[in-house]
């Protein structure tokens, strides 16, 4: 593997594949594609590679400073400025809420008398500000290089989902998994992404620790423990790059959260990973166990190609078009090559097979939306010659997307896909905090206590391990029908379902959405998924005192039914896209919402938790239910989790990537990444995105021994 300074040597290179966006999807394909000594592939990456022991990546206590960030939206630091990858090369990208102007938040229920008294604690709060900022990772690794390392899947249900979305109407799944090898258009469930999940975990760090999580030693009649499918030990992969581990330090609000959850009826899952996702979950993280580091996409993958010869990276390169030549039979268009900047000189690189879109739920829309031109530029500037002579020009951009929307920006649409950039989704969090007794210990301790800090901070310099090592990883996954008495649960679902069949005969709903209706319904009326998480952090995360303990939890919505978009605004491929989040623009998510919201109150009431509370902070005063809902137009925050915006799923349905994951209208231009992903999934989404990706690998080799 060669990481290339010369953009130079990188053009004048032909490639069998080019993969645009070396992150959490781009890098795990490059790497596997290159497992052929045969092909050469090349990774242009807009990011910089960072050295292994950077500790602004590595260092897992990095991520509480993040998470701040984050979720409340507070001025950015180093952290940020370095690996945003919105920021940088594209300017910041923070959402303007329309609900979140100066004006809703003057006629937000909350009254502004209860809020007033408590102005300078809640000064930096995120529902203080009109605008949510969404971040991507930018650097070789993406977005895995500042997530939260967290490590889960969804259930069995959602990635069975795809497949109904992405199967032609009224034919039954392919019975024969393997056939997709043989040519046949792949199938998309549980059971096809499964070994691919294993194929990147490496849990041996368990081999001869038990989970240490308190909810697993509780007495088992509290603690309700799910069985299900597959053993922990079968659903998990132990030989794979990514290695993960447990936490090995719990504060002490855990094991009263667990209790309190648990006597409102949520078991402790002790086999999440086996395809049912209900319950308290102790999720993984993507530390090493030995040396106390993150493990990201860079650390995970770049091992593996250390000796290949065939793979070449280039860092802080722009890709900003993609060059076509038409296919005057087929009237399918393949792709040539690649424009790309780099330091603000354009570059030119050919692809001899196919060319992968791995930039994120953002960009991968902008590329296609900015997809370039027929013919590279210097052809373009032979052509040019006859100028006037062809119609149109070889030179004029061309776009893969909406007609409509691109001809309104003066770009003629080569593919006509709507789909692309509509259909964007993320998981929305809502936060309660409360202040803790004296004499509980929390991760504030970090902060309160400078010895304290100083001791954590020998001990992971030596060893690794302890309290800058450890991190919160407890959620509470949980279906609607857990938060609600019956009769609130059905008059839900039937003012949902009242809803749905006014909107579909106003056509209101696309194509995609009212499929995705039918499948997300019928989650909740078989709660055969979670549609909320619950995450926890054992801190004080919205402006806390000092000397103080607190704990916060989030009540995150998990299948939304809004759905926004991510155009280009413009046709300078340097310019940033115009995302429209359109959170909350359906009042179900907001219901859902207050469902969640109510069920933390309602923990927060039990008797292992009350004992610890000293008082709720924020909200600084209890909400009624219509003051709920304006809070929660206020605090919403983004989870990070954008997805969607170019679905496997059928054409006429309003998807851009056949099973394959081929654009459709293309012969050779695929997308691997968070975009992919057809339908809102309850669970963070770096594991199902490696596993993506490695699936992607396999798909494209052996379409190779096909040809
Ligand atoms: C703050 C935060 C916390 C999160 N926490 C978790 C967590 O704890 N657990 C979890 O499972 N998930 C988490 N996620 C979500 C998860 O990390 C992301 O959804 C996932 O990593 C996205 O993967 P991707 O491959 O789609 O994109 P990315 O990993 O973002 O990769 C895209 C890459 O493409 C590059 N790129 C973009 N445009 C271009 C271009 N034009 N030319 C060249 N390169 C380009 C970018 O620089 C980047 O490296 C979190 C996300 C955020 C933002």
């Amino acid at each position: 593997m060669s990481i290339s300074q010369s953009p130079k040597e990188f053009s004048e290179t032909t490639f069998d594949y080019i993969v645009i966006g070396g992150g959490n999807a781009g890098l795990p394909l490059a790497v596997r594609l290159a497992e052929d000594p045969h092909v050469k592939v090349g990774l242009l990456e807009a990011g910089s590679v960072f050295a292994e022991d950077d500790p602004l990546i590595t260092n897992p206590s990095m991520y509480r400073e993040l998470s701040i960030q984050v979720l409340l939206d507070v001025e950015r630091n180093e952290y940020h400025s370095r690996l945003d990858g919105y920021g940088g090369q594209q300017p910041s990208i923070r959402l303007e809420l329309p609900n979140r102007s100066a004006a809703a938040r003057r006629a937000a229920v909350v009254p502004a008398s209860s809020v007033r008294p408590h102005l300078s604690l809640l000064s930096s709060a995120s529902y203080l500000l009109s605008k949510i900022s969404v971040y991507s990772g930018k650097g070789l690794g993406g977005t895995t290089l500042l997530n939260y390392m967290v490590w889960d899947r969804a259930s069995k249900a959602e990635y069975d989902s795809f497949q109904a979305l992405s199967s032609p109407p009224n034919t039954n799944a392919n019975p024969n998994p393997d056939a997709e090898l043989d040519g046949a258009q792949p199938q998309w469930d549980w059971s096809s992404l499964l070994p691919y999940f294993k194929k990147v975990e490496d849990v041996s760090a368990e081999k001869d620790v038990p989970n240490p999580f308190v909810g697993m030693s509780l007495d088992g009649a509290e603690a309700g423990v799910v069985e299900n499918g597959h053993s922990a030990r079968e659903a998990s992969g132990w030989e794979g790059p990514v290695k993960l581990s447990y936490n090995a330090l719990y504060t002490d609000v855990i094991e009263p959260i667990i209790k309190s959850f648990n006597s409102l009826g949520v078991p402790t899952n002790s086999n999440q990973f086996g395809g049912e996702t209900e319950g308290i979950k102790n999720l993984r993280r993507t530390i090493d166990k030995d040396t106390g580091k993150r493990i990201d996409a860079a650390s995970a993958y770049l091992k593996l190609a250390k000796d290949s010869k065939n793979l070449f990276i280039l860092p802080n390169a722009v890709a900003t078009k993609l060059s076509f030549s038409p296919s005057a039979s087929s009237g399918t268009h393949t792709v040539r090559g690649v424009e790309f900047t780099v330091n603000g000189q354009k570059y030119e690189v050919s692809a001899s097979r196919e060319v992968v879109l791995c930039c994120g739920a953002v960009q991968t829309p902008q590329l296609l939306e900015l997809s370039g031109t027929y013919v590279t530029s210097s052809l373009v500037s032979i052509v040019n010659q006859f100028e006037g002579l062809l119609t149109p020009p070889l030179n004029a951009m061309l776009g893969i997307g909406s007609k409509s929307l691109l001809t309104a920006l003066g770009i003629p649409s080569i593919v006509d896909l709507p789909g692309v950039g509509e259909n964007l989704h993320d998981h929305i969090f809502v936060p309660i905090q409360y202040l803790l007794r004296p004499g509980v210990r929390t991760f504030d301790q970090l902060r309160n206590d400078p010895a304290f800090l100083e001791k954590a901070k020998a001990e992971f310099t030596s060893s690794g391990q302890g309290w800058l090592a450890a991190s919160d990883t407890t959620a509470i996954y949980t279906p609607l029908h857990r938060h609600l008495e019956e009769a609130e649960y059905t008059s839900f679902l039937d003012s949902l379902h009242r809803w749905f069949a006014e909107a579909r005969d106003k056509n209101e709903l696309s194509p995609l959405q009212i499929a995705q209706y039918q499948i997300q319904s019928k989650w909740l009326e078989e709660n055969s998924t979670p549609n909320l998480e619950t995450i926890v952090f054992s801190k004080g995360v919205i402006a806390p005192e000092e000397g103080k303990a607190y704990f916060t939890m989030l009540t995150g919505l998990q299948q939304p039914f809004s759905r926004g978009s991510v155009h280009i605004a413009s046709a300078d491929p340097l310019q940033p896209p115009k995302i429209d989040p359109n959170y909350l623009a359906n009042d179900f998510d907001t219901e859902l919402l207050v469902a969640g919201f109510q069920f933390m109150e309602k923990a927060a009431d039990v008797s292992y938790l009350k004992e610890i509370i000293e008082a709720q902070t924020v909200p600084p005063v209890p909400l009624s239910r219509e003051q709920l809902k304006g809070f929660i137009q206020q605090a919403v925050s983004s989870g990070g989790h954008l997805m969607g915006t170019a679905p496997i799923a059928r054409r006429d349905l309003g998807g851009v990537v056949d099973n394959k994951l081929k654009v459709y209208g293309t012969s050779n231009l695929r997308i691997v990444d968070a975009s992919v992903i057809p339908i809102p999934i309850a669970t963070h989404l770096q594991a199902t995105i490696y596993a993506i990706a490695e699936r992607a690998a396999d798909m494209i080799k052996d379409d190779l021994k096909h040809k």
